[in-house]
């Protein structure tokens, strides 16, 4: 199917409104959902028979019975997460109890201070490790003490923040002192704003009109890991930059072009990129770091990765100004990224709020048995076809499967259905995010590519309709939902073939706060080697085996137009784009 076809098909010409009654037309029956709801959908807590394969029942589980889910209060259960950070240092937040659990637990992490948690670090759920940690804040006029320029105070009133979330009193003092630190705050808590005021504070104004040390060339560098993401921060940073003249870049093949004469470089404030761009410049000699004074990297246990990691000690190194401040922010953070994250800052301070690599307990997180690959269509449009809280972002492994799916819903008659993926022109990707940003799409099918750092206020649901691959990308995947203090719901299937790996997602279950039947507690915890694999089995790249009669034709015509479009999107985005910077 075309993309224009699928487009029209999968359009039903209805926005969705939230603010009006459109969302009663998925409401009809309220599901249950909250903690006290068992967070595997079988049969109330006993192992589905189709897993008995496990044979927990014959002691092959190393959980003894009086392990259940339902845990003594104060007492954390030493979970799989807690396993991979074993050989780090013991961390204050692992020792941390548990805070009540329900709605007062979210209040702790993303809520400023309710009036018996005012001003207490426990009470936060935040904790620090450094030396001479730098006092919070309890509200943005606490950042007075600081020389804030009052345009910037006037811009968080205009965006509507009102006061700090728990990542932003702490980071932004923190920050504001010149430290460098690694920060690690569950999902949608505010995390961007966190470094963007104290980057635009110390900055002061735009070098165009600052008499001050600005030195010659761009001051502060964010990158992060795709494109969206970058353009999501930089629309953050124009709500900042209200006001004055700031020069900021969000870096792109055009921007890079525009930039190459280093009289236009020279008067950027900002530039937000992804790795891989800003090193492109950088080789071809069309870019200096020496005057940057702020390096953020944003979703930082991606940046460290070995995927992305030589791309980074290059630009790391290219940012020689002897004030260099290096901010590393996620909302996960596993043992060897801390490690590398570490040896990367100097002095640091390290602020973690809630419990590490622990999505928040706003998000209802339930598995689903699915059995096999073929019966996940089913299952996806049994569950569509009740209602459900538009728009639904839902995960799959890879571009084709995602593409397939997206299909297949349409031709199943669901309406405002969308894709987003890696392997689509930039064009096409951005069409289809402000599609979902206007509330034109109801269920986005996605990637990994979606899976960090995205923010849209209106996900209510998150399905994994494929077994994601780390604990993780868990994590991140189901954080576009309940975001911003908001709730929100969480569904991953699992097949046979992923239920070997179902202890690890539990686990993390467990730790938000929510049950787990104790079957899925008494499976054998997969061996370091075996975690490796999970997520990774081969799946077929389309999600219909039905559907394989005419379809290797269809394929390659679908493929013919997409080269087509992409030819011709790419020349009209040259053209279009070397005017914007
Ligand atoms: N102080 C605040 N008051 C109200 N809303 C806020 C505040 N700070 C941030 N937000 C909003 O919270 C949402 C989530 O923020 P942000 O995207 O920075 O989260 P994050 O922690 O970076 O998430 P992720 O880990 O997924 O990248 C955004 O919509 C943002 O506008």
């Amino acid at each position: 199917m075309s993309n224009e076809a699928f487009r029209l098909l999968s359009r039903g010409g209805v926005v969705f409104d939230k603010s009006k009654s459109d969302v009663q037309l998925f409401n009809k029956k309220k599901r249950p959902q909250g903690k006290d709801s068992s967070a595997v959908n079988s049969e109330s807590g006993q192992i589905p028979v189709e897993l008995d394969f496990f044979r927990y029942a014959q002691n092959n589980g190393k959980r003894k019975p009086s392990e259940s889910s339902n845990q003594p209060k104060g007492k954390r259960r030493k979970t799989e997460s807690d396993e991979e950070d074993e050989d780090e240092e013991a961390s204050p937040d692992s020792k941390a109890p548990l805070p009540a659990p329900g709605p007062t637990r979210m209040q702790a992490v993303w809520a400023l201070h309710s009036k018996e948690q005012k001003g207490t670090r426990t009470a936060h759920r935040v904790t620090t490790k450094g030396t001479n940690v730098p006092s919070h804040v309890d509200s943005f006029e606490g950042l007075k003490k600081y020389t804030i320029p009052s345009h910037l105070f006037a811009n968080l009133t205009s965006s509507g923040y009102k006061e700090p979330t728990s990542i932003q009193s702490y980071c932004i003092p923190i920050m504001l002192e010149g430290r460098d630190i690694a920060a690690i705050s569950p999902t949608g808590t505010g995390k961007t704003l966190a470094y963007l005021l104290p980057i635009f504070s110390k900055l002061g104004s735009p070098a165009s009109s600052s008499s001050g040390d600005v030195g010659t060339g761009v001051r502060a560098v964010i990158v992060v890991p795709t494109r969206e993401l970058a353009h999501q921060i930089h629309n953050e940073c124009l709500k900042l930059a209200q006001g004055r003249k700031w020069k900021l870049v969000l870096f792109s093949k055009a921007t890079a072009n525009a930039l190459s004469q280093k009289a236009a470089r020279d008067k950027v404030d900002i530039i937000i990129s992804t790795p891989l761009r800003l090193v492109a410049a950088l080789q071809e000699g069309n870019l200096e770091l020496n005057n940057v004074r702020h390096l953020v990297l944003d979703e930082a246990d991606r940046m460290l990765d070995t995927e992305f990691m030589p791309q980074i000690q290059e630009i790391v190194a290219a940012c020689s100004h002897s004030k260099l401040q290096k901010a590393l922010f996620s909302a996960t953070l596993p043992a060897g990224a801390e490690r590398l994250a570490m040896e990367m800052l100097d002095d640091p301070v390290r602020v973690v709020v809630g419990l590490k690599d622990t999505p928040l307990p706003l998000i209802a997180q339930s598995l689903t048995y699915v059995a096999d690959d073929p019966s996940k269509l089913p299952s996806l449009l049994t569950y569509l076809a009740q209602p459900y809280n538009p728009p639904v972002l839902i995960f799959t492994s890879t571009q084709t499967r995602a593409t397939s799916l997206a299909e297949e819903l349409v031709l199943n008659g669901i309406s405002n259905v969308d894709c987003l993926h890696a392997g689509m022109t930039q064009k096409e990707r951005d069409d289809s995010l402000s599609r979902m940003r206007k509330g034109e799409s109801w269920v986005m099918i996605t990637t990994e590519v979606m899976a960090r750092g995205m923010d849209f206020k209106g996900v209510r649901e998150v399905i994994n309709y494929d077994f994601p691959t780390t604990i993780q990308s868990y994590v991140h995947r189901i954080g576009r939902t309940g975001r911003a203090g908001r709730e929100g719901k969480a569904v991953t299937f699992f097949t046979d073939e992923d239920a070997p790996y179902l202890k690890m997602i539990a686990n993390v279950i467990l730790q938000s706060g929510f049950t787990v039947p104790d079957w899925i507690l008494k499976l054998p915890k997969p061996s370091k080697l075996k975690r490796r694999q999970m997520g990774k089995v081969k799946r077929p790249d389309i999600v219909n085996p039905a559907r394989k009669v005419g379809r290797r034709d269809a394929v390659k015509k679908r493929d013919m137009v997409a080269g087509s479009k992409r030819r011709s999107a790419k020349a009209a985005e040259n053209s279009s784009e070397s005017e914007e910077i």
